[in-house]
């Protein structure tokens, strides 16, 4: 591995900051939305309320000494961190933390009937079923008739997008979305990945999901495309073992999302119909690690996941918060080399984000300057440049 140098961890302790701005605003309006959204009765009430008093002026408070995961969340650093603030611990950790401490609120682990519900799962299913999937979904006939080459091109292009459609992210940035018309990719090795995935490939691809709907959807089409045409033999794809950052994708939104396809019209169908027989039949096998869940950097990655990633022929990260993981929260100079950071990943790995945090490296200083110069600091958390990074 590159000798890389260090940079300062993130964390939310300075007002008038990105991830200050998270702790002390999202993460309120998203108790707000979960206690709006369902009917939760007044014991679930009074531990959201609870829990808002504690994430914006309280200290950590270990989980019970009962809960099925208290002596994973003790390796993950709860011990070390209880009592103090949410903001002077790592804002990767306190961030993980609060979805956790979401579901122990809503009783989602507690065996009774709120077992398994999922709190986010009324926005999920309102944009899966949204319009703007219909017409994204009927925009693929338009596609079907171009060479394969230039469908995989367009396909890798939707999954990248698909990840400025983040519900957590639209509570506090109304409108990037429409700001971002203009594809914008602030680093591009997409040349580098496609031998990667080139046929007649027999390789494995694991894709590491983030959000559902309409990102997943994107991702899935993706993995259909290549396998229907033997670019790959098989795809793992990784999701979240339970619901987290409000709109990460699980096993149940997966299902939403391929029953969603099988019912389109179609080449949207046709895909959907691949996925459901890939599933079946095992070329798509799916993958919910608790580590997905953690709120530690995947450098420090257990050794199952990292034989998982081994025996990849590529693994994609998809999304922010999983860049962030990558090559772990800091303030890296951006100009920080990708393949520098990433040197402890066990195989070739390629990042598909969109920027929505301060993390950033392998710019050129040129493609920096140009950014600078136009938006000040603003390009780094806006939703409205992506990146390809890939290192082989
Ligand atoms: O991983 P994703 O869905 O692309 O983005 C997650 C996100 O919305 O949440 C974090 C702030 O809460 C940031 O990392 C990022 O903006």
């Amino acid at each position: 591995m590159p000798d890389t140098p260090t940079a300062p961890v993130i964390l939310a302790d300075e007002p008038g900051t990105f991830p200050h701005s998270v702790l002390a605003e999202r993460h309120p309006a998203i108790i707000r939305q979960v206690r709006d959204t369902l009917p939760y009765g007044p014991g679930q009430r009074r531990a959201l309320d609870a829990l808002l008093a504690e994430c914006t002026g309280g200290v950590i408070d270990p989980l019970p000494a009962d809960a099925h995961d208290h002596e994973r969340w003790r390796t993950w650093g709860m011990d070390a961190y209880a009592g103090r603030s949410w903001y002077d611990v790592p804002w990767l950790w306190s961030e993980s933390w609060f979805y956790r401490r979401l579901l122990h609120a809503v009783d989602y682990f507690a065996p009774g009937p709120w077992q398994g519900i999922d709190p986010f799962r009324p926005s999920k299913r309102a944009e899966l079923d949204s319009p703007a999937t219909d017409e994204e979904l009927a925009a693929l006939d338009d596609l079907a008739g171009r060479p394969e080459e230039e469908q995989a091109r367009a396909l890798l292009h939707g999954s990248l997008w698909g990840n400025r459609a983040d519900l957590g992210f639209r509570l506090s940035a109304e409108g990037a979305e429409e700001a971002a018309a203009v594809p914008a990719l602030v680093a591009d090795d997409s040349e580098r990945l496609w031998p990667l995935l080139g046929a007649p490939g027999t390789g494995t691809l694991c894709l590491v999901a983030d959000n559902a709907g309409r990102e997943l959807v994107p991702d899935l089409l993706l993995v259909a495309h290549l396998l229907a045409h033997g670019r790959i033999g098989r795809a793992v794809l990784h999701v979240k073992p339970h619901p987290y950052y409000v709109s990460d994708a699980t096993t149940a939104d997966v299902v939403d999302a391929v029953r969603r396809l099988t019912a389109a019209e179609g080449a949207a169908g046709e895909y959907g119909r691949g996925l459901w027989a890939a599933l079946r039949d095992g070329r798509l096998a799916l993958r919910a690690h608790p580590f997905s869940c953690s709120p530690l950097p995947y450098a420090e990655m257990p050794d199952d996941l990292r034989a998982d990633f081994a025996a990849a022929a590529v693994t994609v990260v998809k999304g922010d918060l999983n860049y962030r993981r990558l090559v772990g929260d800091r303030y890296w100079p951006p100009t920080t080399p990708f393949a520098g950071v990433t040197g402890y990943f066990p195989g070739p790995v390629a990042a598909l984000r969109t920027l929505k945090s301060d993390v950033i490296t392998g710019l050129a200083p040129a493609t920096e300057a140009a950014l600078v110069a136009a938006e000040g600091q603003r390009w780094r958390t806006g939703g409205t440049h992506a990146l390809i990074q890939v290192r082989t």
